[in-house]
């Protein structure tokens, strides 16, 4: 039987808890959105494909509690990490101001990692705190990709999946064209042959 994709990536989705992972997910898995707050436990996962360059790839997608109780469970669950997207809630300073420690928690967990940083909730200019030049610089000094998102409004949740999607599928590539090129040069023992980090977890 044929395979039914062309790449598997899995993809964690981490910040605080209320902040709207589970709301981003269900967005993108089923195109649905509740104002209902039903914090989660432990960790759940959905699946989509999506065409990127004419190639089928099925992403898993993880959503994390972001309550501290839970979290000793969810850091086994970096583990074959391909993205991760770090989220805060542009109503709340405080989730972006925790940000930092998410990023601390990623470079605990992997090596390195295709990462984006989404600013959810953004679909009331009144309630909003964290401006996009203040989000926008922070991402630039990290050198990473911000989305302003809303679970509720569908704002920019495909693009943001299909961005982080794009970034893993790159990293795929290089790193293939990396192995190809080692294999056609000849191994020099006792040289250091691979500088390249697989972008996994
Ligand atoms: N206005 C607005 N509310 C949202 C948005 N996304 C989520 N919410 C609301 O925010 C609350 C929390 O959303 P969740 O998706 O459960 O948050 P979470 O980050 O998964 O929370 P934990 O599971 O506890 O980590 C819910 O009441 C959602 O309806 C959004 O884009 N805009």
């Amino acid at each position: 039987m044929a395979k039914e994709y062309d790449h598997l990536f899995k993809l964690l989705i981490i910040g605080d808890s209320g902040v709207g992972k589970s709301s981003l997910l269900v967005r993108f898995a089923d195109n649905t959105f509740t104002g209902s707050f039903i914090t989660t436990i432990g960790v759940d996962f959905k699946i989509r494909t999506i065409i990127v360059n004419n190639e089928r790839v099925k992403l898993q997608i993880w959503d994390t509690a972001g309550q501290e109780r839970f979290r000793t469970i969810t850091s086994t669950y970096y583990r074959g990490t391909h993205g991760v997207l770090v989220v805060y809630d542009v109503t709340s300073g405080e989730t972006f101001a925790n940000i930092k420690r998410w990023l601390q928690e990623i470079d605990q967990n992997c090596d390195v990692v295709n990462r984006i940083l989404v600013g959810n909730k953004d679909d009331n200019p009144d309630k909003k705190v964290v401006s996009t030049e203040d989000a926008q610089a922070f991402a630039d000094q990290i050198g990473i990709k911000l989305f302003e998102t809303s679970a509720k409004d569908n704002k920019n949740v495909e693009e943001m999946f299909m961005a982080i999607t794009e970034l893993v599928l790159r990293s795929k590539k290089e790193q293939q064209t990396r192995i190809q090129q080692q294999g056609g040069d000849t191994v020099k023992l006792g040289t250091k042959s691979s500088k390249s980090k697989k972008k996994c977890c």
